[in-house]
């Protein structure tokens, strides 16, 4: 048994209008002057006032931050860090999606550290302690509430990540009511995103281990058992919170035992054509499993048999091919684009494509094949 090392978020909690518990936690936490941050799109949805409102009424000073993007851009980044500063703010909550997750988990570090943003792009490069940090994530999903991980756009629109056990939060709320609202599409993109940290944490090569094992199989059935439920009925609230629940196992697990080839297929995909986070992973998936059936036929048969329950697979090759064929039907029943080429790829630009995302070596060599130009170019083509 190769000896392995896992880290985890120390406090969990998973409880039905548990968002109403958020002063009482802020307080725990000695915060007095909280900055939340957030983006335009969840002030539309209502969510956040009442929220507010219960943090203000428990004698917390709020600031709010409600300009994060999509794909987080440096820049916002670092208005957020500015805002906070400015505000001499002594505890940060992220509240939404991945987006404003990761911006909320560096502007925690950063105004903790004297370190500026550029110094900690990478892994393990962030000093000193950050703020105290609660994440509430609002869609089901990235994970980034329970990963060491956040992932900021450059001008240059190479996504980079700042990896580093300071960003792991001091606690992470799941309610699921507030995924409720969640638009059909975007259940489907942040559920599939999930799928495939699950998936990917369970075949990458290099720090794959027992405990992300388990956690990516349990991921996996619940989010395969509840994302179409999720997608056609937004509003069953079990479904909802099963699906949190599974993104939050597969954002454990794939922060222990790091993504591969998909991702670094996606990341180009979402900064040079501002394709979202979880549609650009779903648009190679399909052409990676087939890629990586050589050599993941075994794994995949496991990961068959996790969301086909009872069924049993001794041929590997047969348990892949029904991991593959269950994949590829519920990937086509999601209502969004399916091809490179509805997203404004062109043809044209598979071989740029395919020379950033060979960039991304951090990701690929977690990848149970080897990848090559010609083989991330074959993908794309396949994907096209
Ligand atoms: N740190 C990590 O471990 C990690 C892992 C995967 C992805 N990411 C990053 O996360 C980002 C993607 O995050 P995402 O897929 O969650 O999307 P997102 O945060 O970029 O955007 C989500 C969209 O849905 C809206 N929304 C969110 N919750 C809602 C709700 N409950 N009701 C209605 N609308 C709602 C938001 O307003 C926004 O428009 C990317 O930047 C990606 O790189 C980080
Ligand atoms: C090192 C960055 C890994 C991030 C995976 C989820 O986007």
């Amino acid at each position: 048994m190769a000896d392995f090392q896992f880290e985890t978020t120390p406090r969990i909690i998973c409880q039905a209008r548990g968002s109403a518990r958020l002063g009482e936690l802020a307080r725990e936490l000695t915060v007095a002057r909280l900055f939340v941050v957030t983006d335009a799109g969840l002030i539309k949805t209502g969510l956040i006032e009442p929220i507010l409102a219960s943090l203000s009424a428990s004698g917390i000073d709020i600031t709010l931050f409600s300009d994060v993007l999509a794909d987080p851009p440096q820049e916002v980044v670092l208005a957020a860090v500015s805002a906070a500063k400015a505000a001499r703010v002594d505890g940060v909550m992220g509240i939404g999606g991945g987006s404003s997750l990761d911006t909320a988990k560096l502007v925690a570090l950063l105004c903790g550290t004297s370190q500026a943003l550029d110094e900690i792009y990478g892994v393990g490069l962030a000093r000193g302690a950050r703020l105290p940090l609660i994440q509430v994530p609002t869609t089901a999903g990235t994970g980034s509430e329970v990963t060491p991980i956040a992932i900021v756009t450059t001008p240059t629109h190479e996504k980079k990540g700042v990896v580093s056990p300071l960003l792991y939060p001091d606690v992470a709320l799941l309610d699921g009511r507030l995924t409720l609202g969640l638009p059909p599409h975007v259940t489907a993109m942040t559920g599939i995103d999930a799928m495939v940290h699950a998936i990917e944490a369970f075949t990458s090569r290099l720090k794959k281990n027992p405990i992300s094992d388990a956690l990516a199989l349990k991921a996996l059935a619940l989010l395969y058992r509840n994302i179409r439920i999720a997608v056609a009925d937004g509003a069953d609230e079990a479904a909802r919170t099963a699906m949190l629940q599974g993104s939050l196992l597969a954002g454990m697990a794939f922060a222990n035992s790091p993504v591969g080839a998909v991702h670094a297929l996606a990341y180009p995909l979402g900064g040079h054509f501002h394709v979202p986070h979880g549609l650009s992973n779903s648009l190679v998936l399909r052409a990676v499993i087939d890629f990586n059936r050589p050599v993941a036929d075994r794994l995949y048969a496991e990961l068959a048999e996790a969301i086909l329950p009872g069924r049993h697979f001794a041929d590997p090759a047969e348990g892949a091919d029904a991991f593959a064929r269950e994949l590829k039907a519920l990937v086509a029943e999601m209502p969004y684009p399916q091809r490179l080429r509805e997203v404004g790829v062109a043809v044209a630009d598979l071989p740029m494509l395919a020379r950033d995302a060979m960039n991304v070596q951090r990701l690929l060599v977690n990848n149970p094949r080897a990848v090559t130009y010609e083989d991330a170019l074959s993908i794309y083509e396949a994907a096209f």
